[in-house]
């Protein structure tokens, strides 16, 4: 059955319980580049939450494959988070993930599509986090457009980066990673890989804003409020990066490049700290 836009927003994913265990926030925080300098997030019975963890909370699975988008050609290609108050331990978390707009580029030249969910304490209803994610569909199109897809995230100042991180991926980031939930065989499995018109199994997107997010988290202090960026070209597990930053105020502009490749991976990054 063809896809259409229609479709895809009067799709309901279920309804997702979800509690965060010592666990799973130590596993978290170690797939995304926490380690001996972070003890506090990796070490003992009541680890802190890296507050991007919420990426991989009450998390639909692969939603766009569940409406019928063609699987090879899927890529994650924007996230937002807002942050409206504390992910703690062992609470009952739960939300509804829905898409809140279609964009078409035409048959055959793919469309994106953006859900999101807003994730809330099971208790008292009290909202946490709003994750919004948008999937480029690189096999699909024709869909019609429907919804309204976020406002785009400003491009970054042209004045050189306030400062710049470097940030080693591990060879075995991706299949660390996805003990998180996302078992995309994208990420695993060579022929998947090539099927998909890449050389190899390539990063989970959410693995490196994940790495992006702890190294802004680390050099700027603050509560983070808001973290969004776009994902515009891939990462290979072992890849060496840089992260360009701009600190304005409480608003930190972030890049993340792959220098022997000459590409930007995160693009438009935006980091609002209270
Ligand atoms: C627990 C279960 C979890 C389940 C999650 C499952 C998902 C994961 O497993 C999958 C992954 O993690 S994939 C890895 C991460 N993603 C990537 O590596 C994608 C990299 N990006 C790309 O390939 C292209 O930029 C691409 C394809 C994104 C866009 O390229 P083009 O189509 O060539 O677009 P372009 O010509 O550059 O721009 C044209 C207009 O398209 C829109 N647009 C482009 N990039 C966008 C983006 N990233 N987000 C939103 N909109 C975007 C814009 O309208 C753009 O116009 P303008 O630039 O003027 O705004």
């Amino acid at each position: 059955m063809a896809l259409t836009a229609q479709a895809i927003m009067a799709h309901e994913g279920e309804e997702i319980r979800q509690e965060i265990t010592p666990r799973d926030a130590i596993l978290y925080a170690l797939s995304v580049g926490y380690g001996t300098d972070d003890l506090p997030f990796v070490a003992g019975p009541t680890p802190r939450i890296a507050p991007d963890m919420a990426n991989v909370l009450c998390h639909p699975g692969f939603f766009m494959q569940a409406v019928g988008a063609t699987w090879a050609g899927v890529v994650h290609a924007e996230q937002r988070v807002t942050f409206h108050d504390h992910l703690t331990l062992n609470t009952p978390l739960i939300a509804r993930t829905r898409a809140t707009a279609v964009v078409d580029k035409g048959e055959g030249r793919g469309m994106f599509t953006t859900f999101a969910r807003e994730i809330r304490r099971e208790s008292d209803g009290a909202a946490l986090v709003t994750v919004s994610q948008t999937d480029a569909c690189r096999f699909d199109g024709g869909t019609g457009q429907a919804g309204t897809p976020p406002e785009a995230l400003a491009p970054l100042p042209e004045r050189a980066p306030d400062q710049t991180l470097a940030i080693q991926i591990p060879e075995r980031a991706a299949l660390l990673y996805q003990l998180n939930g996302d078992t995309n065989p994208l990420h695993s499995d060579p022929e998947v890989a090539r099927a998909s018109g890449f050389d190899a199994p390539i990063l989970h997107g959410l693995c490196s804003f994940g790495h992006a997010a702890r190294a802004i988290t680390r050099a700027h202090a603050g509560r983070l409020r808001e973290i969004a960026a776009r994902f515009t070209a891939v990462v290979y597990p072992g890849e060496a990066l840089e992260l360009d930053l701009w600190r304005d105020a409480q608003e930190v502009r972030f890049r993340l490049r792959v220098p022997a490749r000459s590409v930007t991976a995160l693009d438009r990054g935006l980091v609002r700290l209270d």
